[in-house]
Formats: structure tokens, C-alpha cells, sequence
């Protein structure tokens, strides 16, 4: 097993410059050491190819989806990275950029698992179609997407039909959600652990009811979509859409241990970095210091497979 890390220097999704330079400045603080410290073998398979397009053609291609071609095109050939990636057993992170790249990596991943579930750790709900949008940037959107909801050719993206269902998606932490998207969201299956429910419950009440409705409904693989803005807005001022009443670094580490102590973890996103817009390397620090728990947690995971094997 290698981790491969896969970087999408997007912003288009939600159109302001900065979180692009996310892998950039994670590589120049040697994220790959990070990895094979931890005692994994680790490939940087690189960047995907991101077109430049102008910011006055960005609706050039579809009214309701701020650069929607290149969001497309973008995904379509992170799917197939993404594919190849856990196909060959290996373990895709793949670095945003914005969250629009949720798109791209989990359809890759789920054309390889029977039943994924989806773990998304976030403020927001990501739960927008276009037509509802209010902003058009389509990092609100992916996950609606990918649960078969708004444009046809996205929900088909790389191949035909829905790639997950709702029942095998967690949304962990939303505090802000639009109005008609909260609609949309509570209309389905989706488990929501909204802001309101984590306060009454507490983390470990939720964490256990994903782990067990992830036994029941026989969901062979997760993948982990990571956005830092779940974080409270004052330890992240380094990502573009922050939100007070947010966690901390410790529980998103505790919810990291636990949903990865199933180990069925397969893939990971870690999205909306953006270095431009940070203070004094504070979200910097809270990306590596978070990236040097995950490392350790899938070497641990390696660990405790190959000691079965022996
Ligand atoms: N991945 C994110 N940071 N999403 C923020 C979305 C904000 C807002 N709900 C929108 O649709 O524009
Ligand atoms: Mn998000």
C-alpha cells in the first residue's frame, strides 16, 4: 500500500485566487516527508492540469455554474487518477483547492468499491444544485452531485448514474447552510450531524452512529472529504468561507481517529487551503500538524493489517 498525493490547484469552484497555491505551499513545507516519516511509502503522482480561463468568461459555458467546463474537465481527469489510484490498492489524499474537487476524487473512488460511504467534515453542506445557488460557485455544490441532484452531465461525470447513496453519506458539522439547500439536504436520506446536534449529543454519540450504521448497511470503504473550514473561523483564518461556532483542531483529530480505527478508510480529501489569505502560517500550522495525524493513523492502520497477515 502507498499513499498517493494528488494535488488540484483549483479555484474555481469558488472563485477566489489563493486557494489554488494549496499544494504549492504544502509540498514547499515537505509533505511527502510527512508521509514517509511516519514510515509509509509515499508517491507524488503531482498536480492535475488546471486550463487558465478568464475571470470575465467565467458563466462562458453554463449561466448558473461559475467556469463549469473547466470544473468538469478538471474532475473527469482527477476521477481516473483517483480510480488507477485505488485500484492498485493504494491510498489517494488528494490536496485542494477548493472542494469542488470532491467531485472528481469520489467518483473515481466509488467506481472501485461496491458500497462507499462518504464521511464529509464541513460548515457548509456542499448540498447546492445550480439552480438554487446563490453564489454559482460550484464548491457548494459537489455534494449534491454526487448524490445524483442538479446537472445531469455532473451527476454522470466520468461514469453514468449517482455515485453514492444518500444513506452512505455522513455530513458532519454544518452551522451554515443556505435555506433552500437545508431543504434539499433534510429531504434525503443523508445523515446530517448539523452544529445543533453535535452540541445536544456531543461528538462521541455521532461518531458511534456512523460507525455503527456504517456495519449495517455493509459500506466496504470511506472516503474522507476534509474541508478546514470546519474548524472554528479563528483557527483557520487561511480558508475563504469561514464560520464561527466552529470546532477545534483536537476534535477534528478525534473524528479522524475514529471514523480511520474502522480501517476502511481508502481515500481522503483535504480541501480549501489558501495561503494567500492567511495570518502569520496559522491554518498552515493547523494543515500540518492535522497531515502529520493523518500520516500517523494510516501507519498505524498498516501496522495492525500487516500484523493479521503474519
Ligand atoms: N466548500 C465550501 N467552502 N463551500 C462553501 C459554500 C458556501 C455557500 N453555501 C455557497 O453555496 O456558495
Ligand atoms: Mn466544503
Amino acid at each position: 500500500m502507498r499513499i498517493n498525493l494528488i494535488g488540484v490547484p483549483i479555484y474555481y469552484g469558488c472563485d477566489r485566487e489563493g486557494v489554488q497555491y494549496g499544494p504549492k505551499k504544502l509540498r514547499e513545507n515537505n509533505i511527502s516527508d510527512i508521509f514517509r516519516e511516519a514510515g509509509l511509502n509515499v508517491i507524488d503522482l503531482g498536480d492535475i492540469q488546471v486550463d487558465k480561463i478568464k475571470n470575465e468568461d467565467r458563466f462562458k459555458d453554463d449561466k448558473n455554474i461559475k467556469y463549469y467546463s473547466s470544473i468538469y474537465k478538471v474532475n473527469n481527469n482527477l476521477a481516473q487518477v483517483t480510480y488507477d489510484s485505488v485500484k492498485s490498492g493504494n491510498i489517494p489524499i488528494i490536496l485542494g483547492g477548493d472542494h469542488s474537487i470532491a467531485l472528481g476524487s469520489i467518483s473515481g473512488v466509488s467506481r472501485n468499491f461496491k458500497n462507499l460511504g462518504v464521511v464529509w467534515v464541513d460548515a457548509h453542506g456542499d448540498f447546492n444544485t445550480e439552480e438554487i445557488s446563490e453564489s454559482k460557485n460550484y464548491h457548494g455544490m459537489p455534494l449534491a452531485s454526487l448524490a445524483g441532484f442538479g446537472k445531469k452531465n455532473l451527476v454522470d461525470l466520468y461514469y453514468e448514474g449517482k455515485k453514492i447513496k444518500e444513506e452512505n453519506i455522513f455530513h458532519i458539522g454544518a452551522r451554515d447552510l443556505n435555506i433552500k439547500e437545508e431543504e434539499l439536504i433534510r429531504s434525503t436520506k443523508v445523515n446530517l450531524y448539523d452544529k445543533v446536534m453535535i452540541d445536544n449529543k456531543g461528538f462521541d454519540f455521532v461518531l458511534e452512529d456512523i460507525v455503527k450504521k456504517c456495519i449495517e448497511q455493509k459500506i466496504d470503504a470511506i472516503h474522507i472529504s476534509l474541508d478546514i473550514d470546519f474548524m472554528d473561523k479563528d483557527l483557520v483564518p487561511g480558508t475563504g468561507t469561514r464560520v464561527e461556532g466552529g470546532y477545534t483542531l483536537e476534535d477534528t483529530k478525534h473524528i479522524l481517529d475514529r471514523i480511520m480505527s474502522t480501517n476502511i478508510v481508502k481515500s481522503m480529501d483535504f480541501v480549501e487551503f489558501n495561503p494567500i489569505i492567511d495570518e502569520e502560517n496559522t491554518t498552515l500550522d493547523v494543515c500540518i500538524d492535522l497531515l502529520n495525524h493523518i500520516a500517523l493513523l494510516f501507519s498505524l492502520e498498516k501496522r495492525l493489517s500487516n500484523e493479521v497477515q503474519c
